[in-house]
């Protein structure tokens, strides 16, 4: 007899808790692995599936939205940016797409907090060294830092994210310099300085952190020109997209030292990105990791889960983007 519980394809793994919940709530096809988006438009149709549940390894263009099969009422992203997929050509063709908003917040900003300390304080050089011997390096003059402490930092994209690792900046006693496409009210500025275009901005950043999304939309934020507009010794972190850098452009400043180091959580190619940069001492890297912790992924698959049971009952989804 055919199941009365929603249909539903979860594309991408999720933890043990929400495939539980997954496996209780819905007639689920749970992939055993992150599937590509071919795969998951075949499941979709197999399965006579009324949502999906992707990440962004799922890449949903145009053409693949159109091939969707019309069954298919919700995409329901487990993260909260989506420029893996063209909301718009869903929107066209009646289908609701939802984020993730809020519950990754806080991982995100400690993660781009992360890198920025470790960045400034070259740690990942100096964890190295600890293993090759200590006696090898400390003491040079080359292996002396930059103190993140009372530095004025740049953020693009003052929203949760954006507000959220400023908070953190002013517990080390930072200045705190924001664009954002709008201005915020005095209350969520909370002293920071805004500035009408990023041009302006960054001549006066020591530290620049972006936290706008990626895609079209925001295009190429960080060119050749704009890296050479921070100051030189700046540090350079990111953790919204890779779309938003040009990483030739980045490299060449890391390499030339006009940029003391870069934090990069976020790359144009993943999981094949430019390993140039692995071959830099004056970068840290981590694997597009920002809200990779058991509770937050929790967080953000249970609300994947909870905009899929909004949907499939016939009420509003939570998230709409
Ligand atoms: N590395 C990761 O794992 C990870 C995790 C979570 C989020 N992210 C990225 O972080 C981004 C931000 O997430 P959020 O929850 O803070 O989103 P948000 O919508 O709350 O904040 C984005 C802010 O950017 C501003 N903005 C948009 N376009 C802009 C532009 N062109 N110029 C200036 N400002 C612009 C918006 O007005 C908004 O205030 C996501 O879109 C995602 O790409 C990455
Ligand atoms: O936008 C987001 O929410 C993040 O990029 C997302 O959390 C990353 O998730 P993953 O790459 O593990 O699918």
């Amino acid at each position: 007899m055919p199941s009365p519980l929603p249909r539903i394809l979860v594309a991408r793994r999720l933890t043990q808790a929400a495939t539980e919940r997954a496996r209780r709530d819905f007639d689920a096809i749970l992939a055993e692995q992150d599937m590509t988006a071919e795969e998951a438009i075949a499941a979709a149709a197999a399965h006579q599936a009324e949502a999906l549940l992707i990440g962004p390894k799922v890449k949903l263009d145009e053409a693949a939205i159109a091939r969707l099969p019309a069954h298919v009422k919700l995409i329901a992203n487990s993260s909260v940016g989506y420029d893996h997929m063209d909301a718009e050509a869903a929107r066209a063709r009646g289908m609701l797409v939802t984020n993730t908003p809020d519950v990754l917040t806080d991982c995100t900003a400690d993660l781009a907090f992360l890198l920025l300390l470790a960045a400034c304080r070259r740690a990942h050089e100096y964890e190295a060294l600890m293993r090759q011997g200590w006696r090898k390096g400390l003491g040079l003059p080359d292996m002396l830092g930059v103190r993140p402490s009372g530095k004025t930092l740049g953020i693009v994209g003052m929203g949760r994210i954006g507000r959220a690792m400023a908070q953190r900046a002013r517990g080390f006693g930072m200045r705190i310099l924001y664009h954002n496409r709008n201005r915020l009210a005095p209350e969520l500025e909370q002293g920071a300085e805004y500035f009408p275009t990023v041009a302006e901005m960054l001549p006066h950043c020591q530290i620049l952190s972006l936290h706008l999304p990626g895609g079209a939309r925001s295009g190429v934020l960080m060119d050749r020109a704009a890296f050479a507009a921070l100051p030189k010794g700046a540090v350079f972190v990111n953790t919204a997209r890779g779309s938003l850098v040009d990483e030739d452009a980045l490299l060449e400043a890391l390499t030339s030292g006009h940029l003391f180091a870069a934090g990069l959580d976020v790359f144009r190619k993943e999981p094949d990105y430019d390993t140039r940069f692995a071959a830099l001492p004056n970068v840290f890297l981590t694997p597009h990791v920002a809200s990779a912790t058991l509770e937050t992924r929790d967080a953000m698959a249970m609300r994947a889960l909870d905009n899929i049971a909004a949907v499939t009952a016939g009420r509003a989804p939570l998230d709409p983007v």
